[in-house]
């Protein structure tokens, strides 16, 4: 279910209002040619695309969720789950938020992670280690900014982040994906209704309080 927000673009349902729905990335404006270069630039290394096919807007196979449960420990925001069944390695939407550089990085070479508008954002992940591109979602991004860490949720993550290449734009992204099958055959793919959860790393904890 979609509905209209003030840009009259479609939102998905439950979207935050304070919150810009986009369906593209945005771009700091301060990224210098040569870090435009770099996300413009396909690695070797990375073998997942997303086909220029794919529909733009809101997904159809995912819900953003309120958590009311009060033994979930996220509970009073929200999830992501899932609106079918989704096998092993399926791709589910791509991450997007501003693409923005870190202080470390050339183009702003003054500032330190003190005065980092992205240092303390639990929306941040790393797009491009070499350059010190991140995409962050605090503030604008799509449903993918709502899918939480497994920890103290289930036993083991369904999904995970993977650096993508985007047909469409020619350009470097992150998408979510179900876990693929694997050797051992553990990943089983995701029911309709279950939560998409994924590992956020020791590092996302390590910076903030433990969750276990
Ligand atoms: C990227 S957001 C995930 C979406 C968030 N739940 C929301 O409604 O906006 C990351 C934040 O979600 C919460 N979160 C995610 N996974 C969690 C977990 N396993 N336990 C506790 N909090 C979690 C934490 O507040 C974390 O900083």
């Amino acid at each position: 279910m979609v509905s209209q927000n003030p840009a009259g673009t479609s939102s998905p349902k439950n979207w935050p209002q304070n919150i810009r729905y986009i369906t593209a990335p945005v771009y700091q404006h301060t990224l210098t040619p040569e870090q435009l270069a770099s996300v413009r630039t396909r690695k070797k290394e990375t073998t997942n695309s997303i086909p220029a096919s794919v529909s733009i807007g809101p997904c159809s196979i995912v819900k953003i969720t309120p958590i009311s449960d009060p033994s979930h420990p996220a509970a009073g925001q929200c999830g992501l789950f899932t609106a079918s069944n989704l096998k092993p390695g399926t791709f589910i939407l791509q991450y997007l938020g501003k693409i923005h550089a870190s202080p470390a990085s050339p183009s702003l070479p003054n500032l330190t992670s003190h005065v980092d508008p992205h240092a303390g954002s639990d929306y941040d992940l790393s797009l491009d280690r070499d350059q010190g591109l991140g995409i962050d979602a605090n503030e604008l991004g799509n449903e993918a900014r709502f899918v939480n860490d497994y920890r103290g949720i289930a036993e083991k993550p369904n999904a995970e982040f993977r650096d993508v290449w985007d047909e469409r734009r020619k350009e470097k992204g992150i998408g979510v994906f179900v876990l693929p099958e694997g050797k051992s055959g553990k990943g089983k793919g995701i029911k309709k209704g279950q939560e998409i959860l994924v590992s956020y790393g020791r590092g996302f904890w390590g910076a903030r309080k433990d969750p276990n």
